[in-house]
């Protein structure tokens, strides 16, 4: 049975340092035990931070036998500085020993698909399917998600198809209310199959859709109450976001 925590810190660095030192031990755990991990990457201004952190300390982690996936992509040309893995990159990727055959990111619009986001998105659904036995994505070891104001995760927003998706597991988004417009986004019964979902969380303005999600809204309604992971979902959240679970 799959099990939910919510961790609160006092501030944003406080909930940083934290995740950091648990992805360490969650990838760390999951070489020993099969020798290789794999986790999904979020934007944001938190997942971000995360990357960094790990750029800068990240334990014993073998970078050279973690599959590397993402949550969301910005549909924008190659190098875009708003593109999610242009940002990992920066934060991260560029800086660890990588296998460069182990990074999966979800093509530009410029990119070997075209300009057609729902090509790249089938494209993306076939490199999981690809990479995992018969079944249609990896079970993720953890799938680092940040969250909106309005509680979207990935590119998942509330009142949308995407996120009422019950069959895709990767679907493009066309017309996001927060720029840019097009997207390409890992769906709910995606982020379902891992294993550890971590939900990273700073800021006051996010306290109503913590609270909310946490006591159990619609997804529909505040997507990311609907991001569980198989065994474990962590919510990390600075004393801003946490502002409001009193009153669950
Ligand atoms: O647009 C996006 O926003 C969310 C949340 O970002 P944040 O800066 O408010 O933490 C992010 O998780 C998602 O990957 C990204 O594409």
């Amino acid at each position: 049975m799959s099990k939910t925590s919510i961790l609160q810190y006092l501030d944003a660095q406080a909930l940083v340092d934290a995740a950091r030192s648990r992805f360490v031990e969650v990838v760390t755990a999951a070489q020993a035990e099969r020798g290789s991990a794999s986790v999904v990457l979020t934007g944001g201004g938190t997942g971000i931070a995360l990357l960094e952190a790990l750029r800068d300390d990240s334990g014993s982690i073998d970078w050279g036998k973690v599959d590397i996936y993402f949550g969301d992509e910005r549909f924008l040309p190659s190098g875009d500085p708003e593109r999610n893995e242009v940002q990992a990159s920066q934060a991260l990727l560029d800086h660890v020993d990588v296998h460069p055959d182990r990074v999966f990111r979800m093509a530009a619009s410029d990119g070997p698909h075209g300009s057609d986001p729902e090509v790249a998105a089938a494209a993306y659904a076939q490199i999981l399917h690809s990479r995992s036995e018969g079944e249609p994505t990896p079970a993720f070891d953890i799938h680092l998600l940040g969250m909106g104001g309005e509680g979207h995760i990935n590119s998942l927003f509330p009142h949308t198809d995407a996120v009422r998706e019950e069959h895709s597991f990767v679907v493009a988004v066309e017309n996001s209310p927060k720029p840019p417009p097009v997207r390409i986004t890992l769906t709910l019964p995606a982020v379902r199959r891992a294993q550890h979902v971590w939900l990273l969380v700073s800021g006051a303005n996010k306290a109503d859709a913590v609270a909310a999600a946490v006591g159990g809204a619609d997804s529909d309604e505040v997507p990311s109450a609907g991001a569980l992971g198989t065994e474990a979902t962590v919510w990390f959240l600075d004393s801003g976001a946490a502002s409001k679970l009193d009153a669950v």
